[in-house]
C-alpha cells in the first residue's frame, strides 16, 4: 500500500515505535535435524538465517511480496478426535497414531503438561473441542507471490509460497496464539508502513470500502467465471480484500451499473473482463453528474479474460510485472498492491454522442481485423493473427483527411488532476481490511487453507524454548490440488434481481456529463493557425493509440505512458508495399515496427487531439476496439483523470 497517506483524524495520537513491529525468534524444522533457523520479520520481510554445522544461510521473503498471512489452528481428523484426550502431552505429536499411542500409555511419553486453562478450553466443547487433540500449537501462515526464474534462459514468473510458522513455546494455545497474533499484527504493519492505517480508531458510522467486481462471463473465450473462482478469489481472500462480485446479464450492463448505483461504498472496480468491459465501466463513470469525484476516489483494475487484454499487458509492461507465464495472477496482485497511478483518458466526439476511450481509436486497417475477426472469437487471441493474413492478402484503401494538434517537443508533462488523493484510497482499502481480521480474532483451521501450493516453507518455535528434534518439515510440495474458500464479507450477487432496478434507470432520459472539451465541435472548422496539422488522401489504416498495449502480443506504441498526456497517432498511406506491411504487422508483437523517422508511408504523430473525417460512405472505426458508428469523429486528450491499479 501507499506509503505517503495522509494520518486521518481518528488515528491514534501517540506514536507507536516502529521497532515494536520487527519481530524475531528461532524456529527449528524436522527435515535438518540440528538446524537452527533464526527467523526476523522486518520492513524487508521474513529472513530466514538457517544455522547449521556447516555454516549460515539465508533466505528472505520480501515484503513486497507478501499478500498477507492467517493465524490459524489445524483441525484434527474425525479419528484423531475420536481418540483425543484432555490430558494428551504437550509434546505428543499431532498425527492420530500418537495420539492413539498417548492414550494407551504405551508409548512412555511424559505425563501430561496440559494447564488447567487448556483442559478448561477443552471442555468448553463446540469448536474449541474440535481442535483439541492434545497439540496447543498456533500458526501463521505467511502468503507470498515470489517472482522467480525456471532456467536460467527463462523469464522471471511469480510463484506461490507459503511460510508456515509453528508457535508452541507456551503450554496453552491461548498463550500460543497470542504470540502468533502478535506475528501477525506485525506483518501487516509491514506491509502497510503506517500505524495510522492499521490501529485508527475505529468510526461507528465510517463508510465501508470494498472491491466492485464485475464480470463478464461472455470475455474471450467464456472462461471468466472459472477463471475468478479459481486464480482471483483466493488471492482477494488471501490479501483479507473484501468485494461484491457482479456477472453481468448483457452488453452495457456494467456500463449501466456503475452510471446509476451509489459507488461509495467501493474503493476500485475490477473488470474480470476484456478490454470492451473496462470501456464500457469507465464510460458509465464518466456519465455520472459525479464523475470527477468518482474518478478522484475510485481505482479502477482489471483482470484480463477477454481476447484482446491491452490494458492489462499495458500496465504490466509498464512497471516490470510479469504478465505472459500467469497473466491473471499478475493483474490480481495489481489489485490488491492499493498502488494507483493516474491514468489518460480520451474524450471522443461522435456526430451524435460523447464516448471515452483509454486504448484506441482506429480507422482502416487493424480495426477492420479487430471487428471482422469476432466471427473466429472462439479461437481466442489467434483470431487476430488469422485474420490479418486475410486482410493483407485483400487490401483495402480508405479516402478521408486527418487533422491533428501535434505535441510540441519537450512540452512539459500535463498536470495530474488526481495525485493529492491518490492515498485516500488505499488507506479506506486498509482500514476495512484491518476491521475484518481484528474481529476474528484467529481465522479458520488451517484445513481451510487452499493447498495448491507451489512451495512451503515450515518452521516452528521449541516448546519452552527448549530444541525438539521432533518439528514439522522444510519442504517443497508440488500438489496441484486447487481449493479455495470465501472470507466472509465477500458477496456474490445474482442479477436477476438487480436487472429490474437498472431498466427503470435507463428509462430516464440522459444527460451529458463528463469533462468539457478545448477544441471546436466537431461540426466547426479548425483553426489551422493555432497549430493544427493536415494529412489527406488514400491511407491503408490511422490508429490512435495511448497504451504500449493494444493486445497481449501488440506492443503498438512502446514509449506511450500511462500519464504522458498524448494520443499517438499511427498513419499508414496507400503505396506502401505488400512485403512492408507484413513486416509492419509482424513487428508489431515485438513493438519494432515503427521508423525511428517519419517515413513517406508510415508516420507516428504525438498529438494532443486530432480529428478525422473519412470521404467513404462505409468502413469501421473502433474505440477501445468496439465498433462505433461509421462517420468524421474527434479526439482530445483529458491527461490523468482516471486512476488504475498497478503493480506495488
Ligand atoms: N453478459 C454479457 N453477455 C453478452 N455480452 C456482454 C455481457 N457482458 C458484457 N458484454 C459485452 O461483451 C463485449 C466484449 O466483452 P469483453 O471486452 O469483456 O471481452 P472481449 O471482447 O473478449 O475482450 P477484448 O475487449 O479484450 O477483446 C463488451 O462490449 C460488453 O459490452
Amino acid at each position: 500500500m501507499n506509503k505517503d497517506h495522509e494520518k486521518p483524524a481518528s488515528a491514534c495520537s501517540t506514536p507507536i515505535a516502529a521497532t515494536q513491529y520487527e519481530l524475531s525468534d528461532t524456529f527449528y524444522t524436522n527435515q535438518q535435524k540440528g538446524h537452527v533457523f533464526r527467523v526476523r520479520l522486518n520492513g524487508d520481510g521474513f529472513t530466514l538465517q538457517r544455522e547449521s554445522p556447516s555454516g549460515t544461510k539465508e533466505q528472505v521473503v520480501k515484503i513486497c511480496d507478501i499478500v498477507g498471512g492467517r493465524c490459524m489452528r489445524l483441525k484434527q481428523s474425525r479419528r484423531s478426535l475420536a481418540n483425543a484426550c484432555a490430558c494428551s502431552s504437550g509434546n505428543s505429536s499431532s498425527s492420530p497414531a500418537a495420539s492413539a499411542r498417548v492414550h494407551s500409555g504405551a508409548t512412555g511419553d511424559t505425563p501430561s503438561k496440559c494447564s488447567a486453562a487448556s483442559r478448561e478450553e477443552y471442555h468448553r466443547g463446540g469448536a474449541t473441542a474440535d481442535y483439541y487433540d492434545g497439540d496447543v500449537s498456533a500458526y501463521l501462515y505467511v502468503f507470498a507471490y515470489v517472482l522467480k526464474k525456471k532456467s536460467l534462459r527463462s523469464t522471471l514468473h511469480r510463484e506461490r509460497t507459503v511460510l508456515r510458522l509453528r508457535f508452541r513455546s507456551f503450554d496453552t494455545f491461548d498463550d500460543n496464539m497470542r504470540e502468533a497474533e502478535r506475528w501477525y499484527r506485525a506483518l501487516r504493519w509491514q506491509l502497510h508502513h503506517t500505524l495510522e492505517e492499521i490501529f485508527v480508531t475505529r468510526i461507528q458510522d465510517e463508510r465501508r470500502r470494498r472491491v466492485l467486481v464485475l464480470l463478464n462471463p461472455k470475455s474471450g473465450s467464456g472462461k471468466a467465471r472459472e477463471m475468478f473462482n479459481m486464480h482471483v478469489c483466493p488471492v482477494f481472500n488471501e490479501a483479507e480484500v473484501p468485494y461484491d462480485l457482479y456477472v453481468t446479464k448483457h452488453s452495457n450492463y456494467a456500463s449501466e451499473f456503475v452510471r446509476t448505483r451509489p459507488l461509495n461504498v467501493w474503493c476500485c472496480v475490477v473488470a474480470v473482463g476484456g478490454d470492451g468491459l473496462f470501456h464500457e465501466i469507465l464510460n458509465g463513470l464518466l456519465q455520472r453528474e459525479d464523475w470527477a469525484q468518482i474518478l478522484r476516489t475510485t481505482a479502477l483494475g482489471i483482470v484480463p479474460c477477454g481476447s484482446g487484454n491491452g490494458l492489462a499487458k499495458s500496465i504490466a509492461h509498464t512497471y516490470n510485472e510479469p504478465y505472459s507465464s500467469k497473466p491473471i495472477l499478475g493483474s490480481v496482485l495489481t489489485i490488491i498492491s492499493g498502488q494507483t497511478t493516474a491514468m489518460d483518458v480520451v474524450r471522443v466526439d461522435l456526430p451524435d454522442r460523447t464516448i471515452y476511450s483509454f486504448l484506441s481509436i482506429g480507422w482502416g486497417l487493424i480495426s477492420d481485423i479487430d471487428i471482422e475477426s469476432e466471427r473466429l472469437r472462439i479461437l481466442g487471441y489467434q483470431r487476430f493473427t488469422l485474420w490479418t493474413l486475410h486482410r493483407l492478402v485483400s487490401l483495402r484503401t480508405y479516402n478521408g483527411k486527418i487533422s491533428y494538434l501535434p505535441i510540441k517537443e519537450h512540452q512539459p508533462p500535463q498536470d495530474n488532476l488526481l495525485q493529492p488523493l491518490k492515498a485516500q484510497l488505499s488507506r479506506s482499502c486498509t482500514m476495512h481490511i484491518d476491521k475484518l481480521s481484528s474481529n476474528q480474532g484467529f481465522h479458520q483451521s488451517a484445513e481451510f487453507l487452499p493447498q495448491e501450493f507451489e512451495d512451503v516453507i515450515s518452521l516452528e518455535t521449541s516448546i519452552n524454548h527448549s530444541f525438539r528434534s521432533r518439528c514439522d518439515s522444510w519442504l517443497s510440495n508440488g500438489s496441484r490440488r486447487s481449493f479455495y474458500y470465501s472470507i466472509s464479507e465477500s458477496v456474490y450477487h445474482s442479477l436477476a434481481d438487480e436487472s429490474d432496478c437498472i431498466a427503470a434507470s435507463s428509462d430516464n432520459p440522459r444527460q451529458a456529463y463528463g469533462p468539457a472539451s478545448n477544441i471546436p465541435k466537431l461540426e466547426e472548422p479548425l483553426p489551422l493557425d493555432e497549430g493544427w496539422c493536415v494529412e489527406e488522401g488514400q491511407f491503408v489504416m490511422m490508429h490512435a493509440a495511448y497504451q504500449t498495449h493494444l493486445g497481449t502480443d501488440c506492443h503498438f506504441v512502446p514509449k506511450a505512458q500511462l500519464n504522458d498526456g498524448t494520443i499517438y497517432l499511427i498513419i499508414i498511406r496507400t503505396g506502401i508495399s505488400r512485403p512492408q506491411l507484413l513486416n509492419f504487422l509482424i513487428n508489431m508483437s515485438s513493438g519494432t515496427h515503427l521508423p525511428e523517422k517519419n517515413g513517406e508511408f508510415v508516420k507516428v504523430l504525438p498529438v494532443r487531439a486530432f480529428r478525422l473525417e473519412p470521404y467513404d460512405d462505409h468502413g469501421i472505426i473502433t474505440v477501445d476496439g468496439e465498433l462505433v458508428e461509421f462517420g468524421p469523429l474527434q479526439a482530445e486528450v483529458l491527461p490523468g483523470i482516471a486512476r488504475v491499479t498497478i503493480p506495488k
